[in-house]
């Protein structure tokens, strides 16, 4: 099949990679022509495992093309996936500009049937208004079928994930267009849920929040647990035996960050609030998240009462491993606020280097800890697991370690003639 993908993130490229694969032609169309340029040259503009090689494969077996010309995407294809990006506003309600500039876009340029595949995260009814839009403005429902087909693949493992779902959630208004679409991913094994438009949007919705909530519970129960003396990752693995709760996302720490859980738990929010719904469930999944960087702050300045002048290292500056995206990182709101307290920074992370004042990014893990009072750990890369603790101790100046993501089996750290401070770790 002949593919479009609009957007060229990480969503667009992990399924221009994966669909093209496949072994469909798939042209990705990016409005940003410097972007068209890398990718054209095989550059990847952002760090994904997996992705370049995929992207490079594909290229080579002209299956996989970058462009800004969206017509001529558009005429050869007969299926369109729209991936850009929905932020949140300034009020928590989703921008959708980028995606109303598509719809816009693609008024003109539907000449033969295309199926438009909604791909980014949108509000409840999205699908719907742009279904009676694109009928309002002169495309004929001949023409045209909308598909809400929301992704779930997380930064990090994001090719993984697309090409292994647990699940493809189809929404649709009519029959038509689900033969298509179940031949399009004939070749992953993973059940489809057929629902409607709306009920597609409230999936993801409901995915997002429902994991946000459970890491919000663990840092809760985390706190509780502190407070007792009772180690929380004993309580983690006790609670996550059961079935019914599962083992995953329960793993305490400085909190969720990233582009999507912080945005699409403030749209369901907002979503809720408009139809007079009040949101208890997550309202208190954000206020926990929100104060964690807070809780960490005190434990640090526990640990060093005058912050002025200390001279600390932060390991991690993505919001989560394996990705260089710093989008609402939890580790970059805490190395500002270290940074706003007048400690001297010296920050690793094994993908990111920003430019910022009183901080200063190394290459190197080892050089970033040379002298330092204390070790701050805010992502959790398996690179800092796996750190020589007897070198590091001779290297450093001061001996604490504070492990915002409770990452290092602590008597790593303590045998080592250092101090661990996690949270729930007695
Ligand atoms: N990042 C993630 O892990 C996941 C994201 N999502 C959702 O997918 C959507 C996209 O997310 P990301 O890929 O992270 O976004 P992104 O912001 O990284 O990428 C969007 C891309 O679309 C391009 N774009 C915007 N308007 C365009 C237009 N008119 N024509 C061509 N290109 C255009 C932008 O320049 C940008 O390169 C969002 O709704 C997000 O919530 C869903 C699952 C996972
Ligand atoms: O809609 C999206 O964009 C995606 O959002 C998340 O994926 P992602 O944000 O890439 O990363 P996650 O692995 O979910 O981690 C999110 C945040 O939660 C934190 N986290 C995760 C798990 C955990 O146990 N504890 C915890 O603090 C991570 O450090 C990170 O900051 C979802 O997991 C994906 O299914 C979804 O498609």
């Amino acid at each position: 099949m002949d593919i479009c993908v609009i957007g060229a993130g990480y969503v667009g490229l992990t399924t221009s990679a994966v669909l093209a694969n496949f072994g469909h032609n798939v042209y990705c169309v990016e409005k940003e022509s410097e972007k068209v340029e890398m990718l054209k040259r095989s550059k990847i503009p952002i760090f994904e495992p997996g992705l370049e090689e995929m992207v490079v494969e594909n290229q080579r077996k002209e299956r996989l093309a970058f462009t800004t010309d969206l017509s001529k995407a558009i005429e050869e294809s007969s299926i369109i996936f729209v991936t850009v990006g929905t932020p949140a506003s300034t009020d928590g309600s989703p921008n959708l500009s980028f995606l109303n500039k598509v719809v816009d876009e693609l008024v003109p340029l539907i000449q033969s049937y295309k199926i438009i595949v909604i791909k980014s995260t949108v509000p409840l009814g999205t699908n719907e208004r742009i279904h009676k839009e694109l009928m309002e403005r002169g495309v004929s429902p001949d023409l045209f079928d909308v598909v809400s087909n929301p992704e779930f693949l997380r930064e990090g493992s994001a090719v993984h994930d697309m090409q292994y779902p647990d699940k493809i959630v189809i929404g649709v208004k009519s029959l038509r267009p689900i033969e298509q679409m179940q031949k399009l991913y004939q070749d992953i094994e993973a059940p489809s849920i057929i629902t409607s438009l709306t009920g597609a949007e409230m999936i993801k919705y409901a995915s997002n929040a429902f994991l946000a909530m459970k890491i919000s519970f663990i840092n809760e129960i985390a706190r509780i647990s502190e407070a007792y003396h009772v180690d929380i990752t004993e309580v983690a693995l006790g609670l996550g035996m059961d079935p019914r709760v599962g083992p995953y996302f329960l793993q305490a720490g400085l909190g969720y960050g990233g582009s999507c859980f912080p945005k699409d738990l403030c749209a369901l929010e907002f979503l809720a609030k408009e139809k007079e719904i009040t949101p208890h469930l997550l309202q208190a999944t954000r206020e926990v998240n929100e104060t964690q960087i807070e809780q960490y702050m005190k434990k640090i300045r526990k640990e060093f009462p005058d912050l002025t002048n200390k001279k600390l290292t932060v390991w991690g500056a993505a919001f989560k491993p394996n990705t260089d995206d710093i989008r609402h990182s939890q580790a970059m709101k805490l190395i500002e606020q270290l940074a706003r307290e007048g400690c001297h920074l010296h920050v690793y992370d094994p993908v990111v280097t920003v430019a910022m004042p009183h901080v200063t990014f190394y290459q190197s893990l080892y050089d970033s800890i040379d002298q330092t009072d204390g070790i701050i750990i805010a992502t959790d890369w398996n690179q800092f697991k796996e750190a020589d603790w007897s070198f590091i101790k001779e290297k450093m100046k001061g001996k604490i370690v504070i492990d915002c993501r409770n990452c290092i089996e602590p008597s790593r750290i303590k045998n080592n003639g250092l101090t661990y401070v996690g949270v729930a770790r007695p």
